[in-house]
């Protein structure tokens, strides 16, 4: 439902550590101020500074950067040495970062070493769910990423490209942006990747959504109405199940998937000549009591740039 036009300015902050002195403060907004005006390599050079006088909430993002590639090419073995290093001086959010990825079995990239199993759901859309795909503690560090900054959700205008509150969809989103994917995140996003036999690049920003009781997104289609690099398929994390209702629900095919901590759920946007396919459409039913929390992943066809903006790539 409408076009997501522009990111909004959030997603490229980075969630804020309480611990550094004023001085600190002061050259770490000089970051900030680097990535909004999209200036990615001067960032990366001011955090190196900063890291190396011993700024442990520039040591972190520094990390999240050289693995995702903001300012420089992608080095996920740099950047796990950076944070196992920071791990052994500070302790703290490095150590407990280290901690969740020891219980991943992750190869020298980041990528699980053994591909994750799935059920065919429907073989149409070739739905597929993955049991136990989250940890209890992965599901809570994702939820934790992002649960700052949740907004309610907007759709944008089809007319007017303005972004504004819709019945359609009641619920709160914060995208997980590029400078809060942490190493347990990027994680998280390559066994994504391996399980929808995609690459880590087609993705966009993993979104998480928050629906209080009576919120739902009605019935809709995933696929965008104007782009040049189409979503394919969809990637549900379900992070929680303390809730009523709920369910995610596919109108077409008749099918009722009911959320289960740690399960994913994904499947194909489009058929086979790229058109979008109608057995896709689902809903996130009304929530009747609880709080449901989920994060999504829209894959897109090829190489997604979330820096460049959403129609860039
Ligand atoms: O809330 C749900 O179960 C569905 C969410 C959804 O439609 C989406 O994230 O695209
Ligand atoms: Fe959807």
């Amino acid at each position: 439902m409408g076009r997501i036009r522009q990111y909004p300015p959030h997603l490229f902050l980075p969630r804020r550590q309480a611990r550094h002195t004023a001085g600190m403060t002061e050259a770490i907004t000089q970051v900030l101020r680097h990535l909004a005006a999209r200036e990615l390599s001067e960032a990366r050079s001011t955090l190196r500074h900063l890291a190396q006088a011993g700024d442990p909430e520039a040591s972190l993002l520094e990390v999240t950067l050289t693995a995702n590639g903001t300012g420089g090419a992608p080095d996920w073995r740099k950047a796990f040495a950076q944070l196992a290093d920071c791990g052994a001086r500070f302790g703290g959010e490095f150590a407990d970062q280290l901690a969740l990825m020891e219980q991943m079995d992750l190869d020298r990239d980041g990528y699980p070493k053994r591909l994750p199993e799935g059920d065919l759901i429907d073989a149409s859309i070739q739905m597929q769910r993955f049991e136990g795909f989250l940890s209890p503690a992965e599901c809570a560090f994702i939820a934790r990423t992002a649960s700052d900054i949740l907004a309610p959700s907007m759709v944008a205008d089809a007319r007017t490209g303005a972004f504004k509150a819709h019945p359609v969809r009641r619920s709160s989103e914060a995208p997980i942006g590029p400078t809060r994917e942490a190493l347990p995140i990027q994680a998280i996003l390559r066994r994504i990747a391996k399980a929808s036999g995609t690459a880590v690049t087609q993705g966009e920003a993993l979104t998480v959504l928050h629906y209080a009781p009576g919120q739902e997104y009605r019935p809709h289609l995933d696929t965008l109405p104007d782009t040049a690099n189409q979503r394919q398929k969809t990637f549900i994390l379900y992070l929680n199940d303390a809730f009523d209702g709920g369910a995610t629900h596919f109108d077409v095919l008749g099918i009722t998937v009911k959320p289960r901590a740690g399960d994913a759920l994904v499947f194909d946007l489009v058929g086979q000549h790229g058109s979008p396919a109608m057995a896709a459409r689902h809903a996130g039913l009304p929530v009747t009591a609880g709080a449901k929390w989920i994060a999504t992943r829209w894959i897109r066809a090829r190489p997604f740039d979330v820096w460049r903006g959403p129609e860039a790539a």
